[in-house]
């Protein structure tokens, strides 16, 4: 690992800042809150990336809603998916007959997504929509349509705001590409 102790120094650049994000949540927010009027949707944060955006997001959105967090993820080392997606908590929300606005930090490969919305599916939700923050596309796998995003990134390996390496760099308050030193340090143990 880095030697730093300084956890900005693990970014190579800034992708993102704070007032970036707000912007993009104010731009989302809008949009939602028209598509989804008089809908009563069950608005699911998808653990533990999202949070940070969700909470954001869903404030920005003036529609009376329902909440809830799935906690699903696939990374357990870090920069690769392993392909394998693992439900660890699931909604306490009955689906059947709702709309469902699944919220993400960023939908790479899609095989969450595409895990998520399956499910939800076949339990018997009238719709499945996902909003994410970054959409990353060069390693699409499954054929998911994100149908709301902030932005687009290229394939590089980004962390803060919530996104992390290793469960690390959540709490960065902006978003930045990781260090490739930062990734081979790792992969070489
Ligand atoms: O499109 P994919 O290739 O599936 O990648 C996207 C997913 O990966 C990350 O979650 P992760 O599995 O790292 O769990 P975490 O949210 O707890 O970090 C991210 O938060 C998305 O949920
Ligand atoms: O670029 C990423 N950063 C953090 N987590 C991720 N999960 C999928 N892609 C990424
Ligand atoms: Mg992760």
């Amino acid at each position: 690992m880095t030697k730093s102790d300084n956890i900005t120094d693990i970014i190579d650049h800034v992708l993102y800042s704070q007032e970036d994000i707000q912007a993009m949540c104010k731009r989302l927010g809008k949009q939602l809150t028209a598509d989804y009027a008089g809908k009563n949707p069950l608005v699911v944060g998808v653990l533990k990336g999202a949070v940070f955006f969700m909470t954001d997001l869903v404030r920005e959105m003036d529609v009376v809603m329902q909440n809830d967090f799935m906690d699903v993820s696939s990374y357990g080392d870090g920069f690769e998916s392993s392909g394998k997606v693992r439900l660890d908590i699931d909604i306490q929300a009955d689906v059947k007959g709702r709309d469902v606005l699944l919220v993400e930090d960023i939908v790479d490969t899609g095989h969450t997504l595409k895990f998520m919305e399956d499910l939800l599916t076949k339990r018997g939700a009238k719709s499945v929509k996902c909003c994410a923050l970054l959409n990353k596309t060069a390693r699409r796998v499954d054929n998911v349509t994100v149908d709301y995003y902030g932005a687009m990134v290229k394939n590089e390996f980004v962390v803060g705001y919530g996104l992390d390496y290793l469960n690390k760099y959540r709490n960065i308050p902006f978003i930045g590409v990781l260090k490739q030193e930062v990734i081979d340090s790792n992969s070489n143990k």
